[in-house]
């Protein structure tokens, strides 16, 4: 009987979802051809071109057109209202629609009109009488989940199913991230659907959904200000190549792919940083003493550069030797960033060498005279251009491996030991830039200034200083030599290595949403901040998973970095989030014990589900079988994904063995998508599997300061199993 009603309820519900989408069709048809015509009158959404809301649909059927048929279908939502407010009932959708007579087909998910769909509970009904999510595959409707939400409502609506957020948490998990947009629960749509202004901060436990709030505030702010942050452009910030991997089919599912999604390793545009550097080295180079330590830096002689300019004039010698060329390089540093000031260069050595200009000869002629003379000599030219040539940032980070060159930068900033980490990090020959290197870069960027050639608009300007102009310099001879040098460096740089390919202007973002925020070093911290100067900001993390080991110099950096640029604090609005939709209880239970136990301070959710699995600790007398014989259980009882998760010592022996055993080659496959990954305790920040193996906690715990915190990371990724292995 049940079943019947189910049948019935179901197959309404289609007639419902195929109208929808026969007027989807309809509608994008029609944009399509408006918008074409638009188009040939070069008129795009202008009067004659398209009205607004043809643009809209138009826009919403393209975006749509990258909707993964997979996740929830179009129409995935419906809330039926109190007779008395309404009669008919309300579609919740990842876009909205209208048909032809202008009625509301299809609300938007992220529209004021949808909100109640998520924020109605049965303490707090607002009207609601029933919820229902529809499960789909496409266009097909499969079921519908009911929730009643206000019971004491006169209604004779049937109640179907058991729950569509019990359903979606315990569904076998791959390896990305899908998008919760039928199951967002009250205090999540809070964060989501927060004001527009300043700082949003979302905390909360492992697994209460912090990063999937957050990339759906995200789709939300597009919604809400579509022009603003489709133009201004929106950065997400991971932290491993691995996780934005995982989290990247969100926005697409949402239908939003205007979005930069960059992990730590790339925030600078043409760096593409994997490797990280030990503990140790990290916390040098994450900490702000690296801002004096690279100030230095960008002071000093090019390595390499000519040390002395000798010059026959007349009956005069000229000689700049180090103490002039000192004095004209303090002179033009004190002109602004180093890149800036290339175009004074000539006009500064030709000062300092008619200062020496003695010979009677000489004087019967002008400055202007000599000037004339040596500034259009190649010689000349060429060394300008060697000794103050244009630098990149990545090169001159370059310099610090010439343990001299780093130790008059480290000279007062650094101690000894500090100093000697680095010089190891940097001294190991020809390696592509660390994580940890890549703020150094940008700090550097940001002290040297854009070179005044990236482009012919800034040649420009260049050719325009009135410097140059009084100076009868501005000519290109000195830039084309310029231009050859910069070859010559752009072919000798190894790879990984790239220039810098957009001016520091253009860093800036509209919105800048950072995700395991915890994390963020000092150093970090600048370069993420100088991407938000103008921006406004969603930040996400749970000190107690946190893997920096100086958390108060790091927060003085992340309040620096939300000022904006007038030095006003953005107003904050601090949201938290209390459960843990990730874990089963069984196995929060026992991370939220170990967390307990070593003092973490843990902010510690309620797992929402339970599953009758507790963790299983097993001790093997050899590590190889134990692991063989821990995967070859869990393989057989879950469906989804496995981690095997060890220290970072233990990668390469873990892989190999895995690789070895034939009865895995097929997890192994995929790459990205595997079944099956082996991941150290700081990969697998923000990622979850099905069943996890530890292999050997205490030397997770033990490899860094924070070893714990990592542990605790390790110990709350599991959705269903979990295996403690550890050798007796
Ligand atoms: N409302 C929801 N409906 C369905 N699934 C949800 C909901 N909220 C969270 N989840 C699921 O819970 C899991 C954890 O979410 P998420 O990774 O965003 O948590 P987190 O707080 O960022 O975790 P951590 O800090 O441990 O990395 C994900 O699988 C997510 O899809």
């Amino acid at each position: 009987m049940q079943d019947d009603v189910a049948a019935a309820e179901v197959a309404h519900e289609q007639e419902y979802v195929d109208t929808v989408y026969r007027q989807l069709i309809r509608s994008a048809a029609s944009a399509q051809r408006l918008a074409a015509e638009g188009h040939s009158r070069g008129r795009l959404g202008h009067e004659g071109g398209l009205v607004e809301r043809d643009a809209m649909v138009f826009q919403a059927a393209r975006r749509l057109a990258s909707l993964d048929a997979a996740h929830e279908g179009l129409v995935f939502g419906r809330i039926d209202m109190r007779a008395e407010i309404s009669g008919e009932p309300r579609y919740i959708g990842r876009i909205g629609l209208r048909d032809d007579n202008r009625d509301i087909l299809l609300v938007d998910w992220r529209a004021p009109a949808a909100a109640l769909f998520y924020q109605a509970t049965p303490a707090a009904p607002q009207g609601v009488v029933r919820r229902r999510i529809l499960r789909s595959q496409g266009e097909q409707v499969l079921g519908v989940e009911d929730d009643l939400i206000d019971a004491e409502a006169d209604t004779d609506l049937p109640i179907i199913g058991e729950g569509a957020l019990m359903a979606q948490l315990s569904r076998a998990r791959d390896r990305s991230m899908h998008s919760i947009v039928a199951t967002i629960q009250a205090e999540q749509d809070r964060a989501i659907r927060a004001p527009e202004r300043g700082v949003v901060t979302i905390s909360g436990g492992p697994g209460t959904g912090k990063t999937v709030v957050a990339l759906h505030r995200a789709a939300y702010l597009l919604y809400a200000d579509r022009r603003r942050y489709e133009t201004g452009g929106v950065l997400v910030v991971g932290p491993s190549g691995v996780f934005m991997r995982y989290i990247e089919r969100v926005l697409p599912s949402l239908g939003e792919t205007a979005v930069a999604l960059r992990s730590l390793g790339e925030v600078v545009d043409g760096l593409r940083a994997t490797r990280r550097d030990d503990p140790a080295v990290a916390e040098v180079k994450g900490s702000s003493r690296m801002v004096d330590l690279l100030s230095r830096l960008v002071r000093e002689p090019v390595p390499g550069g000519p040390e002395e300019l000798r010059w026959f004039y007349r009956d005069d010698v000229i000689v700049l030797g180090r103490r002039e060329l000192d004095g004209v390089r303090r002179q033009l540093l004190g002109g602004g960033p180093r890149n800036r000031t290339t175009t004074r260069v000539a006009s500064a050595l030709l000062d300092a060498m008619w200062r020496q200009v003695r010979g009677e000869r000489a004087l019967e002629r002008t400055k202007g005279d000599f000037v004339a003379e040596v500034r259009d000599d190649d010689r000349f030219l060429d060394f300008a251009a060697a000794w103050w040539p244009v630098l990149d940032a990545s090169g001159v980070l370059r310099w610090l491996r010439d343990p001299e060159v780093l130790h008059r930068a480290a000279a007062g900033v650094l101690d000894e030991e500090s100093e000697r980490l680095l010089a190891k990090s940097w001294s190991a020959g020809e390696q592509p830039a660390s994580v940890e290197d890549v703020p150094l870069v940008d700090e550097l960027r940001y002290l040297l200034g854009d070179p005044p050639l990236v482009d012919a608009d800034s040649m420009a300007d260049t050719l325009r200083d009135p410097e140059l102009e009084a100076l009868g310099l501005a000519d290109v001879a000195l830039q084309d030599t310029r231009a050859e040098l910069a070859e010559d460096r752009a072919e000798s740089r190894p790879r990984g290595w790239e220039a810098p390919t957009v001016r520091v202007e253009d860093d800036g973002y509209a919105h800048v949403l950072v995700d395991e925020a915890q994390d963020l070093t000092p150093m970090q911290w600048r370069m993420v901040g100088r991407r938000g100067r103008t921006a406004t900001w969603t930040i996400v993390g749970d000190p107690a998973q946190s893997s920096w080991p100086q958390p108060a110099e790091a927060e003085t950096a992340r309040e620096r970095a939300l000022l904006s640029p007038s030095g006003r604090t953005k107003e904050v609005h601090a949201f938290h989030l209390s459960k843990n939709y990730r874990n089963s209880a069984e196995i929060y239970d026992f991370a939220a014990d170990y967390a307990e136990r070593v003092g973490l301070a843990a902010d510690l959710p309620e797992a929402v589900r339970t599953t009758g699995e507790a963790p299983v600790e097993r001790v093997a007398t050899d590590l190889e079988t134990g692991l063989r014989e821990a995967l070859a259980e869990l393989r057989g009882r879950v469906e989804g994904t496995i981690g095997v998760v060890g220290a970072a010592a233990r990668q390469v022996e873990l892989r190999s063995w895995v690789a070895g055993w034939p009865e895995v080659a097929d997890d192994l496959a995929g790459g990205a998508e595997a079944r099956l990954a082996v991941l150290t305790g700081l990969e697998t920040k923000g990622l979850e599997f099905d069943a996890i193996v530890v292999v050997e906690p205490e030397e997770i715990e033990a490899e860094s300061p924070t070893g714990r915190a990592t542990l605790y990371v390790v110990l709350t990724r599991a959705t269903q199993l979990m295996t403690v292995l550890q050798t007796g």
